[in-house]
């Protein structure tokens, strides 16, 4: 055959394939408009993606939010995916509880097993028995037993703090606290004691740290290629690095099975997240002679539970890691620099801490009446959630409040833009824990507010979350002073895609004597 036919062939085949992929891509784009719903304009393929990446997805929530001030909802396309944006409050609320049986999922992401057995990804009663049978690991008895794991690592933590302040040098809070909050997953996740601080050679953290960095490589294949969700693994490519992968899910099978050899031999068990997913596999967890009668009561509730299977455990191993590194230190982070900026509301922290602590290492009991603390924590939440936007999936036509949402429909909660509407939030961008006095809690929408969502699908490591927040913050406050610097840049910047400080945050820590 003629060179030239081979390429006209090529080229025409070339051209009816992007044809096809236009079609398909775009095959969604009309949808607002027959719902009566306002909408950004779409383009082909990429909906309103491009827009979305040219002003970053904080900046683009939030223009969406003014733009679209009078509507209850509005509609934008993340390339072929329609997206409802909820602004409405009530319609929050009826969305994430009152039809929370209609709304049960999420969005759904291309990835690998084991990672789409993570409690984050299931679905429907997948979700059910694997969220009723992991709950109990945040009970008040759990985490007390793991909280021997937290004290620790907050002594190393502050040791290396105690150095820099003594050295005089400039610290980069987000670094440091992250090194912490990796140090209390590996402790109360899996018994292994590392210290980030001095090892960042550690296997664990260098794995762990490929996983998170591999989200943009998801998010691509996810937006653009979304006919090949599922089909990657049967042809061979992995969208997740596979190497960390594999660390994680050997390193959880050869835990487990060291657990249950410590089980079968009647030696005493570890008090850590691995330990309870391992007796979820067991039916017989109601005798078990390590649970108190209030815990074995917790599980006793969700009658139905079936065991776990191997890669659900294995799943829930890696979200443990996932969910609670980055969070925690990105609010711990936030939290010490916005104190620094606000040396008032530092100081009345402080007199807090001093006034039902003492000098009295932090223990379990002191975290809970911490209420100024909790205020500031509320207020760094605000200006800087970690989970920015929050999704649902329409799993059957509905009309709320007078608006249909068609079955399938991704429903988004727009969380950054709420938490600095200035219609709710006075001067949002100044830092006020005051606005958590309960006087003006009371007189704000609840659901103006969502730092750990909403409902049965909302956060489920919230308690571990906070108090291994409210630990480090109180031992640190109890001894220095976060202040700014020479090195600390103002005002803050945010990544593109990210909740991190582009500039980082430097402060400069000092005695509190001084
Ligand atoms: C300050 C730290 C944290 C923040 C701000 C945070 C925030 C959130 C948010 C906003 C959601 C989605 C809720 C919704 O859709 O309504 C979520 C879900 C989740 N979080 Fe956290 N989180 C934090 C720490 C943690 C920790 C420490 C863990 C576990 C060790 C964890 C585990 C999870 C899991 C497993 C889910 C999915 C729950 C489900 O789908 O049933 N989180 N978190």
């Amino acid at each position: 055959m003629d060179l030239s036919w081979i390429i006209t062939a090529l080229l025409l085949l070339f051209v009816g394939l992007l044809i096809i992929y236009t079609i398909y891509m775009s095959a969604e784009h009309g949808v607002f408009r027959k719902l009566g719903i306002p909408a950004l304009t779409p383009i082909p393929v990429f909906g309103n993606f491009l827009r979305e990446m040219m002003t970053g997805p904080f900046m683009f929530q939030e223009e969406l939010y003014r733009t679209y001030k009078t509507d209850k909802v509005y509609g934008y396309y993340s390339c072929k995916t329609p997206i409802l944006f909820i602004r409405d409050l009530d319609m929050i609320r009826d969305i994430a509880v009152k039809h929370f049986g209609n709304f049960v999922n999420r969005r759904e992401f291309q990835i690998d097993e084991p990672l789409d057995h993570m409690l984050s990804m299931l679905k429907d009663d997948h979700w059910k028995n694997v969220r009723n049978t992991v709950s109990p690991t945040f009970s008040t008895g759990k985490l007390r037993r793991m909280f021997h794991h937290i004290s620790d690592s907050t002594r190393t933590l502050v040791e290396h703090l105690r150095e820099q302040k003594i050295s005089g040098k400039a610290v980069e809070l987000k670094h440091l606290v992250s090194c912490y909050t990796m140090d209390v997953i590996a402790s109360t996740g899996f018994s292994v004691q590392i210290n980030s601080l001095q090892e960042k050679k550690s296997d664990f953290v260098i794995k762990a740290k490929e996983i998170m960095d591999a989200a943009g490589r998801v998010i691509f294949a996810s937006f653009f290629l979304p006919f090949m969700n599922k089909q990657w693994g049967k042809i061979g490519i992995s969208i997740f690095p596979k190497g960390p992968l594999d660390f994680f899910s050997f390193f959880v099978d050869d835990a487990l099975k060291n657990r249950k050899e410590v089980t079968n031999n009647g030696l005493s068990k570890r008090n850590d997240f691995l330990q309870l997913l391992l007796e979820s596999e067991r039916e017989d967890i109601m005798d078990n002679d390590n649970m108190s009668k209030d815990e074995a009561q917790e599980l006793k509730i969700s009658t139905g539970r079936k065991p776990l299977s191997h890669t659900d455990i294995q799943g829930q191993a890696i979200i443990f890691l996932l969910a609670g590194y980055d969070t925690v230190s990105t609010v711990l982070s936030f939290t010490l620099f916005l104190l620094a900026q606000n040396p008032d509301c530092c100081s009345q922290l402080q007199r807090e801490i001093d006034d039902k602590l003492g000098k009295r290492i932090p223990s379990y009991d002191n975290m809970q009446d911490l209420t100024y603390m909790d205020m500031c924590l509320n207020e760094a939440m605000r200006l800087y959630p970690p989970g920015f936007q929050l999704d649902r999936v329409c799993n059957e036509d509905i009309v709320i409040d007078g608006v249909l949402i068609p079955k399938g429909m991704t429903v988004s909660f727009p969380v950054f833009a709420i938490h600095r509407d200035p219609e709710i939030w006075p001067d949002p961008m100044r830092f006020d824990p005051e606005r958590f006095s309960q006087a003006n809690k009371s007189e704000r929408h609840p659901y103006a507010h969502l730092p750990f969502g909403q409902g049965p699908r909302n956060c489920i490591g919230m308690r571990l979350a906070l108090l291994e927040i409210k630990v480090a913050l109180s031992a640190i406050l109890q001894e220095m002073t976060p202040i700014i610097c020479s090195e600390t840049v103002l005002p803050i910047r945010l990544k593109f895609f990210q909740m991190v400080a582009k500039d980082g945050l430097w402060v400069k820590l000092t005695d509190r004597a001084n």
